[in-house]
C-alpha cells in the first residue's frame, strides 16, 4: 500500500480523515475539474490572487510581522503562497506588504521558488492594502499581471486553504459576482451601551463568520474600491460589503471548514505548527537494507508504527523514487559501523528533486548492533563523522537522526527494545527539532 502524503495544506482531509484526493488535497486532474464533478465546472478563465501581508500584526506581540514568523524555518506566508501557486488554474499572486518589508518578501519568493508572486506595497489599512494589490493588475504593459476575470482575495495569515473551497468561491464569484467563505460563530455576537453593559444579544443563528477566501469579478471589486468612502478604507474590514454597498452585488456565501482561522494570536501560531508537525507526520518510508534482521525489524516496526501508513522498500536507489517522494519521514536500517551510503544516496534524490525545500525531511538512521559488543565502545570518530554528517545535511533542510538498538534473543526484552524505538522514532518525526539531530540515542 502506497503512502498518502497529507500534505500541509490537507487538512479537511487531515480533520475529517478523508483520505486526499492527491497530496495536498488537490484535485486529482483536470477530469476532477470539469463539469461532471458535482458542483464544479472546468476553471476556463483568467484566476488570479491577492494576500494582503501589509499588516503589523501587533496581537501577535512579536517583534515581527506574524505573516514572517517561521515555522519548521519557513515564514507563515510562504505557506498560504503555496497553497494557491500549486493549483494550476491559479495564474498570478500579488503579494501585498509594507514598504519596509519588500526586501524580506523578495528574499522569501526566491528562497521557496515562489514563481507566481508579483510583490506590492501596501497601505495604512487592509482595505488600502487590498486595493494597492487589485490595482497590480491595471498596469497593462506589465505581463506578470495580467487582468484576471476572476481575483480572489485572502488573509497571508490564514495558510490553510483547500483546492475544493477555493474552486467553488471562484466559480461562484464568475457567476454571482462575489463569494465568501463563512463559519458558523463559536461566541455570541452582544451589543454593549456606552457605560459598557449589556445592551442586546443577536439571535447567534442567524449569523455567520465572516472568513476568508473571498472571490469577486475583477471590475465589481475594482469599482467598489474606487466608490468607496475614506471610512471604509480606514474603518472597514469587510470587502463583501463594498461589493454590495457600491456595486449592488450581493455575495454568495459557502461554508468552509474549520481550517480557515486567521493566524491573530500567539496561540494560533502555535496551532498552525502543531496542525503542520501532525500531517507532516502522517506517513513514513522504511528502508530495510539486505540484512535478513534488518529486514526483520523493518516489518515490526511498520506493524507498530500502525498510526502512518508506511511503506518497507530495500534499499533508496533511483528505483524506489516514487516512495522516496512521497513523503518526508524516512527510516533507514542498517547494522552498525556500516557506512552512511544510504542515507547520502537519499540526501541527493532530496537535492536533485527539491523534495526538502518547503518542508523539513527526517531521516531517522536506524543501527542495529548484531555484536555482543556494548555500544559504549561505539568509537568516537564514528561518533563525531556522524554528527559532521548531520551537521552538512542540515543545511539542505534535511534532519538526521540516530538510534542505536541491541539486538537479542529474548523475545520480551526483543519486543520491549523495539517498542522504545518505536517511540522515540515517532517522537522524531513529529517534534522535527535541530537540536536533536546528529545525536546517536540509544534504545
Ligand atoms: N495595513 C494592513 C493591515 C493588515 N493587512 C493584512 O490583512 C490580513 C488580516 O489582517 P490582520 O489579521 O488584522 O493583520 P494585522 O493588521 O497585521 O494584525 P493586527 O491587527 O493584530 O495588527 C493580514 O494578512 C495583514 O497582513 C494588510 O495587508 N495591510
Ligand atoms: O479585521 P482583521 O484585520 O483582524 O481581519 C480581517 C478580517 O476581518 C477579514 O479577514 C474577514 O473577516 C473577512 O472579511
Amino acid at each position: 500500500m502506497h503512502i498518502q502524503v497529507l500534505d500541509i495544506s490537507c487538512f479537511t482531509c487531515y480533520f475529517t480523515g478523508k483520505k486526499p484526493l492527491d497530496p495536498g488535497c488537490v484535485l486529482a486532474c483536470d477530469a476532477e475539474r470539469s463539469a461532471d464533478r458535482p458542483g464544479c465546472a472546468p476553471v476556463d478563465f483568467p484566476v488570479a490572487v491577492v494576500l494582503p501581508a501589509g499588516g503589523s500584526g501587533e496581537r501577535m506581540g512579536l517583534p515581527a510581522p506574524k505573516q514572517f514568523c517561521t515555522i519548521l524555518n519557513r515564514p507563515l506566508i510562504s505557506y498560504t503562497i503555496q497553497a494557491f501557486e500549486r493549483l494550476p488554474w491559479i495564474g498570478t499572486v500579488v503579494v501585498v506588504v509594507a514598504k519596509e518589508n519588500h526586501d524580506l518578501m523578495l528574499n522569501i519568493v526566491q528562497k521557496f521558488n515562489h514563481t507566481k508572486v508579483n510583490v506590492v506595497h501596501g497601505g495604512t489599512t487592509r482595505h488600502r492594502s487590498i486595493f494597492s494589490g487589485l490595482q497590480a493588475f491595471c498596469n497593462t504593459s506589465n505581463s506578470l499581471t495580467p487582468k484576471p476575470k476572476v481575483v480572489i482575495i485572502h488573509d497571508a495569515v490564514r495558510p490553510f486553504v483547500e483546492e475544493d473551497l477555493l474552486l467553488k468561491i471562484t466559480l461562484a464569484a464568475k457567476e454571482q459576482g462575489a463569494s465568501g467563505a463563512i463559519r458558523p460563530l463559536v461566541s455570541t455576537v452582544i451589543a454593549t451601551t456606552s457605560e459598557g453593559y449589556l445592551d442586546h444579544s443577536l439571535e447567534r443563528a442567524k449569523y455567520r463568520a465572516s472568513e476568508m477566501p473571498q472571490g469577486f469579478l475583477y471590475d465589481v471589486i475594482f469599482q467598489a474600491y474606487q466608490r468607496c468612502s475614506e471610512l471604509d478604507f480606514e474603518f472597514g474590514s469587510e470587502c463583501l460589503h463594498l461589493a454590495l454597498q457600491y456595486c449592488g452585488v450581493n455575495a454568495k456565501l459557502i461554508e468552509g471548514p474549520p481550517t480557515l482561522w486567521k493566524v491573530t494570536y500567539k496561540r494560533d501560531l502555535a496551532a498552525a505548527e502543531a496542525i503542520i508537525k501532525e500531517t507532516l507526520s502522517m506517513s513514513a518510508c522504511i528502508i530495510a537494507g539486505a540484512e535478513a534482521e534488518a529486514t526483520e525489524l523493518a516489518k515490526t516496526l511498520q506493524k507498530n508504527l500502525n498510526m502512518m501508513e508506511t511503506d518497507v522498500i530495500p534499499c533508496a536507489k533511483e528505483s524506489n523514487a516514487g516512495y522516496l517522494s512521497k513523503t518526508r519521514n524516512f527510516i533507514h536500517l542498517s547494522m552498525t559501523g556500516s557506512n552512511s551510503l544510504g542515507v547520502l544516496e537519499m540526501v541527493k534524490h532530496f537535492e536533485d528533486t527539491d523534495h526538502a525545500r518547503l518542508y523539513p525531511v527526517v531521516i531517522v538512521w536506524v543501527q542495529l548492533n548484531m555484536t555482543k559488543q556494548s555500544v559504549d565502545s561505539q568509537k568516537t570518530d564514528e561518533l563525531t563523522a556522524f554528527r559532521i554528517l548531520a551537521s552538512e545535511v542540515i543545511q539542505g533542510n534535511v534532519l538526521l537522526y540516530g538510534i542505536q538498538i541491541e539486538h537479542t534473543k529474548v523475545p520480551e526484552q526483543w519486543e520491549r527494545s523495539v517498542e522504545r524505538l518505536t517511540q522515540i522514532t515517532v517522537a522524531l518525526i513529529r517534534d522535527r527539532n535541530a537540536a536533536l539531530t546528529g545525536q546517536l540515542l540509544r534504545v
